[in-house]
């Protein structure tokens, strides 16, 4: 795990920028195509604009890009809580990625587990499966590799991707993708599963913010409980960053 200390956010955008821009570039020197999940909420908004902008933009060939999300929120696309929506005004409107090459999650005229499992379909098509068995002959839904890159946010109460504290999603390994209904924001979230991050090559979480520092210290430093802490569940078989703003990163000790 690599932790990177940012002074503030826009510190924070662009150390995470000139990794990703080197980290696409590296791959698609091996391979023809870059897989890359984004999040939602406020933290991943600087990044965005700061990967559409006239400095950045030819950086990366977008056109190899091929895009997903890591959770959302089951609104209508319009609505200003829809993480899809939230990127397509600060990132995807602006680059040349290709439109067949973004995959959202789908939250009209669907149900929420008609949309995870249409989500799992659209990744089974990337990404391959591990061809093991079970005793009783029942194919191991276990990927092999998924993302290239995933970026990930924390929510001040431990939270990543929709693996919020206590529900069951944190612990669901037999679905690449899983639907539920957050009473606590009274809406159902669609979110990727451990499994499916755990087997990216790469995961990146943008943490910045005062109201993160204790959870963030307890991720990082605190006993393994990823039913308190989901975002500890987090542990790829590739590489980990940690870009944090000094305010997040306040109450480490290994600062
Ligand atoms: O609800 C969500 O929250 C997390 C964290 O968002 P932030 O606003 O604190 O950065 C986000 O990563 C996730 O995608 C989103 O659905």
């Amino acid at each position: 795990m690599q932790l990177h200390i940012a002074k503030d956010t826009t510190d924070l955008s662009t150390q995470a920028a000139d990794l990703i821009v080197e980290h696409i570039n590296d791959t698609l020197q091996k391979q023809p195509r870059f897989t890359l999940a984004l999040s939602g909420g406020s933290t991943p908004k600087a990044l965005h604009e700061l990967l559409a902008s006239a400095a950045y933009k030819n950086k990366i060939n977008w056109s190899k890009v091929h895009v997903f999300w890591g959770d959302e929120r089951f609104v209508p696309f319009n609505d200003a809580r829809n993480n899809a929506k939230m990127a397509f005004e600060t990132l995807l409107d602006k680059v040349p990625v290709l439109r067949e090459h973004i995959h959202i999650m789908q939250t009209e005229n669907i149900t929420p587990d008609e949309s995870a499992q249409a989500y799992e379909k659209i990744l089974h098509n990337y990404f391959p499966l591990v061809h093991t068995h079970h005793n009783d002959d029942v194919p191991d839904n276990t990927p092999h590799t998924t993302f290239d890159l995933i970026i990930l946010g924390m929510g001040d109460d431990g939270h990543t991707l929709s693996l919020f504290p206590g529900k069951p999603v944190i612990h669901v390994v037999d679905k690449w993708v899983n639907a539920f209904y957050l009473d606590e924001q009274a809406m159902y979230r669609v979110t990727l599963t451990h499994p499916v991050a755990n087997h990216a090559a790469c995961v990146m979480f943008l943490v910045s913010g005062i109201n993160k520092a204790k959870a963030l210290k307890e991720v990082l430093e605190g006993p393994y409980n990823p039913n308190v802490y989901p975002s500890q569940i987090i542990k790829p078989k590739g590489e980990l960053h940690w870009f944090v703003d000094e305010a997040a990163a306040s109450s480490l000790t290994q600062e």
